[in-house]
């Protein structure tokens, strides 16, 4: 049976610095981080089934269809509103996995947003994102949609913007699982004091600094050649925890000059800033 599908965005992020500043007792690690959009995106493909099925038509590769984020994305908001309805869904894939940029949790949000309007069940954007949060640390920043300084283990989300900026974007050809950057982090026992106000020690020391960036560069060496290949042209940074690296620049010139001059020796992208998620006014 052919079906009417409707193709949604979920763009990938970066954190223009990222400082862990406490841990629960759950285990979950507590950010001070600055969440950014960008430009590089996933597609979702959403039509809407009458029998309540979810359906991936083709796996993400070495994820398996149940535990796909897109399918649990779906589940989450049946689950949750009651609807009868289902969905067929279709992802392409061009956000990394593992490399830091959120593509699993864009996706997931793209799905809740989607679904939620095409099901007609007029959830508001604050219930989407309490929803968000079962699904992942990260998913409720892409239903926030904007540049955001994120608290809490990334839920608790407020605006601070970003400068207008392209990014040039390495990608060591390692994959980094989350929880493996997090562990090795909390065994080296570098978890800040939790209560501090950042806010204010961020006007006094680097604001720019993620703290699982040493531990990541420790457990894959290539990170931190990536991040030195960079460094002649400025102060890079890894973004969540890895595996890419990035720099920022004021103008989409000066990324693909250093993209050029380093081609030989990395993967990579330049990539634009986003002020907004490209489905923010579709909540
Ligand atoms: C680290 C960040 C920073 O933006 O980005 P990514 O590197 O994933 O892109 C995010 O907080 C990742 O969010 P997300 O990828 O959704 O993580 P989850 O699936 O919720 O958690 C995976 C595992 O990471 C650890 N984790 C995650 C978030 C957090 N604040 N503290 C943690 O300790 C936990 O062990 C958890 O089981
Ligand atoms: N649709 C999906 N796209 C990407 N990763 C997914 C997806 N569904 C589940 N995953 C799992 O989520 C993990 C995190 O993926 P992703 O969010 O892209 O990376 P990161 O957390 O480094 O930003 C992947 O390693 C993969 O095992």
């Amino acid at each position: 049976m052919s079906r009417n599908f409707l193709a949604f965005p979920a763009p990938a992020k970066l954190n223009l610095y990222l400082h862990i500043v406490g841990r629960r007792p759950d285990g979950y690690h507590l950010l001070d981080s600055h969440f950014r959009l960008i430009d590089l995106a996933d597609t979702v493909e959403v039509a809407v089934r009458d029998d309540g099925h979810i359906e991936l038509e083709a796996p993400t590769p070495g994820v398996a269809p149940e535990d796909d984020l897109v399918v649990r994305a779906a589940r989450c908001l049946q689950a949750a509103t009651g609807t009868r309805l289902g969905a067929s869904l279709r992802l392409t894939k061009r956000i990394p996995m593992g490399a830091g940029l959120g593509g699993g949790s864009s996706d997931a949000a793209t799905v809740l947003m989607a679904l939620n309007r095409l099901w007609e069940t007029g959830l508001d954007r604050r219930a989407l994102m309490e929803l968000a949060v079962g699904l992942g640390a990260d998913v409720p920043f892409f239903i926030f949609g904007r540049s955001a300084r994120a608290t809490g283990i990334g839920e608790i989300l407020g605006d601070l913007p970003a400068p207008a900026a392209w990014y040039v974007v390495l990608r060591p050809p390692v994959h980094v699982p989350t929880v493996d950057a997090f562990k090795f982090f909390s065994r080296k026992g570098l978890t800040r004091e939790s209560g501090v106000d950042i806010m204010q020690t961020l006007e006094t020391t680097q604001r720019s600094r993620n703290d699982l960036q040493d531990a990541v560069c420790e457990m894959f060496p290539v990170v931190a050649e990536a991040l030195k290949s960079l460094k002649n042209y400025g102060a890079p940074l890894m973004t969540g925890s890895g595996s890419c690296v990035f720099l920022a620049c004021e103008t989409q010139d000066q990324s693909n000059r250093i993209l050029t001059a380093l081609s030989d020796k990395w993967d990579g992208f330049v990539a634009r800033g986003l002020n907004v998620h490209p489905l923010y006014d579709r909540v």
